[in-house]
């Protein structure tokens, strides 16, 4: 349906008033865990949180963050920021680019779409290189999907084939990069058995190594362009699972962090530069931190390092990254087309919107929260403003962030009453949690609550309402667990602590002086999640959400 034909225009809700001003705070990686000395959460002093809790009981309840409920394969797959924010603004629940993959996989109609055959015209003379992260994560991709699509493209003509790894410990427990090499390893094996020429050839850890997003850090993705492309990096090595062992040995080294390296041949040659006449694959689904090597990749104009060398290659996402850019131009999967999101419709009716968090979560509130859409819907409406992250650093070396900065631009937002939705991300829970920090994450926490109190206090000057919620969980759980909940152990007895996201729901509060006394959360949707809040939030507006709409959250009772 084309954005013209499209009826906006929401019905009125038929008991909760507009002109409210509504204040929508997403605390990022903020789930809800039984209280123990790794619930970060618990133990940071919370006031603010723990008083929207215990202060209404009709008015806090939990949501679903995970699995099937934000699009995921299945609810084994803990939630993230893309489709957690998807689903938020959404108020649908899309099929996500992990199930997409693993669908276009199975039926074998990757190797049939216009991406694979754009690249198969390189396979007879060129090498095929794959880049990504490795891992069973799920967040940005799937080692599976690595090996099946390394079988269907050597069935399929791939006669050359480089993997260039990044390594996790941040989707997955930091360790384990080990593992996932090895079993490449022995994948790549069998496709040189079968008279293919398939091998590893650059690495590096995805926090240090291309994976940046938002363009916080273009050294970032240099430094990952170097390996891959010109094949430099500071380390050399005959073999990846020996570069990965030896540069772990390093004091303070992690899967996240490690420095970038290349594969080397006997003679100290660089196995697999990408070269002109080649084929690439970024081959994680997930957009946010492979949108700038795509650039890097495809834009025959691009100042933002040198790239010294800009090989003629035909290069295809596992997705399209990002429809609006139409970047990368080819893709081996088309991704969730989310539509009609409660953003758009909210500003087709008078809704005037401010959102903003600090860099590395700015997208979240806007590109994601509006269906992997960048920009404005209108501009005379809409006002995003990003605050610098710190690069550069691991997060909890100052884990409050930018976490005060935004609760005070959220602050003078409200009060200007120039909007009527002002929404935030506060990245601290999540971004620290990643770290595995206990301590840090802790100040983080609390860093958190003290914004989420900034902007609940300008609310309430303003006669307004408020909805605070998370996209998933992190910070409530840093322990891997067994399945009785006990702390598991690592070899040397240590606790293994939990860098990833978790499985728990998330809360979700409202209050606020414009809250009409009779609104609460109905009881007859126990399984909601965050593909419910969208029409919650409309509601609060005083619109009746889309009928396919996933259904409210809140009810009125007369008093
Ligand atoms: O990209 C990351 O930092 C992690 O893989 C997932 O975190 P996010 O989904 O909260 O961004
Ligand atoms: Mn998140
Ligand atoms: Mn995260």
């Amino acid at each position: 349906m084309g954005s013209s034909e499209i009826s906006w225009k929401l019905a009125d809700h038929p008991k909760l008033p507009k002109g409210k001003t509504v204040a929508v705070v997403v605390l990022d990686g903020w789930g809800e865990a039984s209280p123990d000395q790794y619930n970060c959460i618990h133990v940071a002093q919370t006031p603010t949180m723990d008083s929207l809790k215990q202060g209404a009981l009709e008015r806090w309840r939990l949501v679903k963050a995970h699995g099937k409920a934000v699009g995921l394969p299945t609810d084994d797959d803990m939630g993230n920021s893309e489709v957690g924010h998807n689903a938020l603004g959404a108020g649908r629940i899309y099929a996500q680019g992990a199930q997409l993959v693993d669908l276009a996989l199975a039926s074998g109609k990757i190797y049939e779409g216009e991406g694979f055959k754009y690249i198969k015209e390189c396979f007879d003379h060129g090498t095929l290189h794959l880049i990504g992260l490795l891992s069973d994560g799920g967040v940005h991709s799937r080692l599976d999907q690595l090996q099946l699509l390394l079988k269907g493209a050597s069935e399929n003509g791939a006669k050359r084939i480089c993997v260039h790894i990044l390594t996790d410990g941040r989707d997955v427990l930091d360790g384990s990069s080990v593992g996932f090499v090895e079993t490449l390893e022995k994948d790549l094996l069998k496709l040189r058995e079968k008279g293919v020429d398939a091998k590893i050839a650059s690495g590096g850890g995805r926090m240090y190594v291309t994976m940046d997003r938002y363009e916080n850090d273009w050294s970032v993705v240099k430094r990952g362009w170097d390996a891959q492309v010109l094949g430099e990096a500071p380390h050399k090595f005959q073999s990846a699972v020996e570069a990965v062992k030896k540069l772990r040995e390093e004091p303070k080294a992690n899967d996240q962090y490690l420095p970038p390296f290349v594969i080397v041949d006997e003679s100290g040659k660089a196995v697999g530069p990408i070269v002109d006449g080649d084929a690439v694959v970024t081959l994680n689904f997930r957009a946010d931190r492979m949108v700038m090597l795509a650039k890097a990749l495809e834009y025959e104009d691009f100042d933002k390092f040198d790239r010294v060398r800009f090989p003629k290659i035909r290069y295809a996402g596992m997705l399209q990254y990002d429809g609006e850019l139409k970047l990368p131009s080819h893709y081996l999967v088309s991704p969730p087309e989310i539509e009609r999101t409660s953003g758009e419709y909210l500003v087709h009716n008078g809704i005037r919107t401010f959102a903003c968090s600090e860099t590395v979560k700015f997208g979240h509130v806007t590109f994601f929260w509006n269906g992997n859409r960048s920009g404005y819907f209108d501009p005379s409406m809409e006002e995003y403003v990003e605050i610098p992250s710190d690069s550069g650093i691991t997060f909890n070396v100052k884990p409050k962030m930018k976490a005060l900065e935004i609760a005070e631009k959220a602050r003078d937002a409200i009060l200007s009453r120039k909007f009527d939705q002002v929404r935030v991300n506060l990245p601290n829970g999540d971004m620290v949690g990643h770290t595995g920090d206990i301590e840090a994450t802790i100040v983080a926490c609390k860093a958190a609550d003290n914004a989420v109190k900034i902007i609940l206090d300008a609310i309430e000057q303003v006669g307004g309402i408020y909805v605070v919620t998370a996209d998933h969980g992190n910070a409530e759980d840093m322990v891997k667990r067994n399945k009785s909940g006990q702390p598991l152990l690592d070899k040397k007895g240590d606790i293994q602590i939990l860098t990833s996201h978790t499985l728990q729901p998330v809360p979700i509060a409202i209050g606020g002086p414009g809250l009409a006394p009779g609104v609460r959360f109905r009881n007859d949707v126990p399984d909601g999640g965050l593909a419910n809040v969208a029409a919650t939030v409309m509601n609060l507006h005083g619109f009746e959400a889309p009928s396919d709409y996933k259904p409210t959250l809140i009810e009125v009772v007369d008093n």
